[in-house]
């Protein structure tokens, strides 16, 4: 039997065309969320459904020309406000500005959601030093300096949320993944110690596993299509993808005073996927030799 699913797009980067809330609509009125890879997949989902619920937004990345048309988007559907600013979250002096124009823009920052992240397949023996390290600093370091920057510029006086985005590829290890598995490992690690160092400051620390999502540049680049076509999903014990609205909502729960005890936890939001490990080897080495031929190889190894 196929489980509850919302309405959604299932390919494009545009708003929903329709929302039924199943929160509260004031659960975040007059917050302000910052966002970072919120101009896209998952993280622009997460802008527009915190948006539905009374939030302004910061979306934050390195293409400012996609994210302002992410903005204007967002605004339209939803009325609030969105403000898109560059970034790179490996540079804590790019951080450091985005939100010190956020404190004058809207004045306050309620919640940090770490979004952003780069990965692709690629076996461990063909993955060049480089390559991990890359993934490594844009997810694992990216997230520790957002946290860092915001903590200090505000939720060390004022309390705060700070929402990762992980994933449960790694909980029993995948092909083709060792970078993005031991980034994602990290920050999961660092989800608990930063709600034990934080928390008497008023600051929450959690995380959401998502599993396969489809619609997104994650899925696309992990075989997700391919897979699903080819009926791996049918392993997972709820058979079938997540959407991005789901993850939208899991964010949310962990971003609001839905969660208002909840410190230091990793909600696991993967159809089960992990629990069953539908780690199809031969798949993935499929897709990655066809992506491997569309892209200009730099080096094998450094
Ligand atoms: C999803 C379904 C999966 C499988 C289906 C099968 C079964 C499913 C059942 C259950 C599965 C259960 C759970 C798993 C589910 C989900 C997966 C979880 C995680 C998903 C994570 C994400 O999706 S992250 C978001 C994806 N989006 C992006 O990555 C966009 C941002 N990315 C980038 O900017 C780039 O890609 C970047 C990460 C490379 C960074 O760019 P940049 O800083 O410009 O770096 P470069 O200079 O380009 O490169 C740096 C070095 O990296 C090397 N490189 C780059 N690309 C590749 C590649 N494709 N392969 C190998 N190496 C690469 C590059 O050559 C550089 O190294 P040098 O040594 O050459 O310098
Ligand atoms: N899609 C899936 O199936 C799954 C996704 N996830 C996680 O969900 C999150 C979103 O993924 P998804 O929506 O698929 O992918 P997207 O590619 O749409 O999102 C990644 C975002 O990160 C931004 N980004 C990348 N590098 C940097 C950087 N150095 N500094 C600032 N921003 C950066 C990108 O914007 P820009 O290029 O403008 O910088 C982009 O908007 C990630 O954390 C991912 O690991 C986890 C499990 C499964």
């Amino acid at each position: 039997m196929a489980t509850e699913l919302p309405p959604e797009d299932m390919g494009s980067d545009d708003c929903l065309s329709s929302y039924t809330h199943i929160y509260s609509p004031d659960l975040l009125k007059d917050q302000v969320a910052f966002i970072t890879g919120g101009g896209s997949g998952i993280g622009l989902r997460i802008a527009e459904i915190f948006m539905r619920h009374g939030c302004d937004t910061v979306i934050a990345s390195r293409n400012l020309d996609k994210l302002k048309e992410a903005g204007h988007k967002l605004t339209t559907a939803t009325g609030r406000r969105c403000l898109p600013l560059a970034l790179d979250v490996r540079k804590p002096e790019s951080i450091t500005a985005a939100v010190d124009q956020t404190l004058q823009e809207f004045g306050r920052i309620d919640v940090l959601i770490n979004n952003a992240a780069g990965n692709f397949l690629c076996p461990a023996s063909s993955l060049s030093f480089n390559a991990f390290k890359t993934v490594l600093e844009i997810d694992t370091m990216g997230t520790f300096n957002t946290s860092k920057v915001v903590y200090e510029k505000w939720f060390k006086d004022h309390g705060g949320n700070i929402v990762n985005i992980s994933a449960t590829l790694g909980y029993r290890g995948q092909a083709l993944q060792v970078h993005a598995g031991s980034a994602k490992a990290a920050n999961d690690a660092m989800t608990k110690h930063l709600a034990v160092e934080w928390g008497p400051s008023g600051v929450r620390v959690n995380t959401v596993a998502p599993g396969p999502i489809s619609g997104t540049e994650g899925f696309r680049r992990l075989g997700g299509p391919r897979g699903e076509s080819a009926g791996a999903f049918q392993s997972i014990p709820l058979q079938r993808a997540g959407n991005k609205t789901e993850m939208a909502h899991c964010s949310l729960f962990l971003a609001s005073r839905a969660s208002s005890y909840v410190t230091g936890a990793i909600l696991v939001a993967d159809g089960g996927a992990w629990l069953t490990s539908a780690n199809d080897f031969a798949m993935l080495l499929g897709v990655w030799s066809s992506e491997k031929e569309q892209r200009p190889v730099k080096s094998e190894s450094k």
